[in-house]
């Protein structure tokens, strides 16, 4: 389990072509997801990017980002050990399931099959290990990329869009999923939505941007 982690945006300005285009000043608590709304172009995904460490050089930024006061700012986004989940899970099409979750888990982790194996039964795929990701639906592939997402023990999580793939069962299911598990860890989270009912569930602070 990772230490409880806040992290804070302090004075974030970011501009663009001498515009600015977002402004946020905020701290989200361990177990806190903090939703980020807005109009297409608004920056929302411009704002994760700068949290994640990997902002485009067109932007202009200021302000920090910390992690329990420790200053990430200069930090490249590898060093961050920031969880990112978006839209497409993403999972690696040459590795199996079990390969994926693998995957996630820090270098040094023992019981490497133990840990995969405990992980696939509390996504309910059991017995889904040795498959490829592609046979799998859209909402067991979600769940595999949270599950490698949380295996690899982010201090934070930021996530874009994470639902918009799924039907609306699907969608009810995984955001219960997400939310539970990120509350239970004690991660700090960043949510980009045009969905209200995610900011509904995620029950944290909404900004507009
Ligand atoms: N690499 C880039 N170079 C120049 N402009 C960019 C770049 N990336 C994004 N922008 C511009 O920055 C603004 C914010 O984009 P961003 O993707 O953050 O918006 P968004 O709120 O996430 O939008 P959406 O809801 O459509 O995903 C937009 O005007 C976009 O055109």
């Amino acid at each position: 389990m990772t230490e409880h982690q806040t992290l804070t945006l302090q004075e974030i300005r970011i501009a663009l072509a001498g515009k600015t285009l977002v402004e946020v000043d905020a701290r989200i608590a361990p177990g806190e997801v903090l939703t980020v709304m807005g109009p297409s172009g608004s920056g929302k995904s411009t704002l994760l990017a700068l949290v994640a460490g990997f902002l485009a050089p067109v932007f202009h930024a200021s302000g920090r980002v910390l992690l329990n006061g420790f200053d990430l700012t200069g930090l490249p986004a590898e060093q961050r050990g920031i969880g990112l989940l978006f839209q497409d899970p993403l999972l690696f099409p040459h590795l199996s399931v079990a390969g994926n979750l693998r995957f996630g888990l820090p270098r040094a982790t023992r019981d490497r099959t133990a840990r995969v194996e405990q992980a696939l039964a509390q996504i309910g795929l059991t017995g889904f290990g040795d498959r490829d990701p592609s046979t799998l639906s859209g909402g067991q592939q979600s769940r595999v990329a949270l599950m490698r997402l949380l295996l690899s023990a982010p201090r934070a999580v930021l996530l874009d869009e994470p639902f918009s793939n799924l039907d609306t069962h699907r969608r009810r299911e995984m955001r219960q999923l997400v939310f539970d598990r990120l509350r239970e860890a004690g991660l700090p989270s960043l949510l980009v939505t045009h969905d209200r009912e995610d900011a509904e569930a995620a029950g944290g602070r909404v900004i507009e941007l």
